[in-house]
């Protein structure tokens, strides 16, 4: 079972690269994220409506392990919050695969919306928040704020790439769990074992990565 889910994982990390959705170079993609070797950008997926089922079914597989424990690591939950856009494309898919209502916070006002919640749901309901991405957790910290002004209770969040920059331990400081299927690492791992990044630019990654790590044990 352990094998499969992780050969699965693999497969799903081999069709981001393949959808060209991982590049290299040099990004800066965010405040926590400067000058960084590598990009991820989950929301190809949306080109192999395969990939983006497999991707769906693996959270799905996920959450029901994490559920059927003898201590639960995943509450129940009513609803699903897509965290816009990237994530409110991974939980579209996820709420048709399992029939559990959507819906999303926008926190600002945009066209026609205002600052709210988009869907309908019940204050006391428990959402899941789904993303496609974490970082610092900033988006789903902000995300989770505007979900509980509005009387929903969130407890735990799942993405699909973490990319180890201490958005576990944030989360857990502000109550949240998080749980991802793919982490930066094991994705360039399998890039470089199958030969379809240069050591070299494996190495630059990885000490990034670990450059990300030891400035997180100092703050
Ligand atoms: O953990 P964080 O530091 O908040 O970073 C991660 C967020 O950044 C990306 O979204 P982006 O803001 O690029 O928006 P998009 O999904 O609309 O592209 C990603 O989808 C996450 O929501
Ligand atoms: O930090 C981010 O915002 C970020 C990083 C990344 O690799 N991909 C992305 O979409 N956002």
């Amino acid at each position: 079972m352990v094998k499969e889910q992780s050969l699965d994982n693999l497969w799903l990390a081999q069709a981001l690269f393949d959808l060209n959705g991982v590049q290299f170079g040099n990004f800066t993609v965010s405040e926590s994220a400067v000058s960084s070797p590598v990009f991820v950008n989950p929301k190809v997926l949306i080109s192999n409506p395969l990939a983006l089922r497999v991707a769906s079914k693996l959270m799905q597989q996920e959450i029901s392990l994490a559920q059927s424990l003898r201590r639960p690591r995943v509450h129940p939950f009513n609803v699903v919050a897509g965290v816009p856009v990237g994530g409110l494309l991974l939980a579209t898919a996820y709420s048709l695969e399992t029939n559990t209502p959507l819906i999303y916070a926008r926190i600002r006002p945009e066209g026609t919306g205002q600052r709210g919640i988009e869907g309908r749901y019940t204050p006391g309901d428990t959402a899941l928040i789904i993303d496609d991405l974490i970082t610092r957790g900033g988006s789903v910290l902000e995300t989770a704020a505007l979900l509980e002004e509005h009387g929903l209770k969130v407890k735990d969040v799942i993405v699909l790439i973490d990319r180890e920059h201490g958005a576990t331990e944030r989360l857990r400081q502000h109550g949240y769990n998080l749980i991802s299927i793919l982490k930066l690492d094991v994705m360039l791992n399998h890039y470089m074992s199958r030969g379809l990044i240069s050591e070299e630019t494996y190495r630059v990654c990885s000490e990034y990565l670990q450059s990300k790590r030891a400035e997180l044990r100092q703050s």
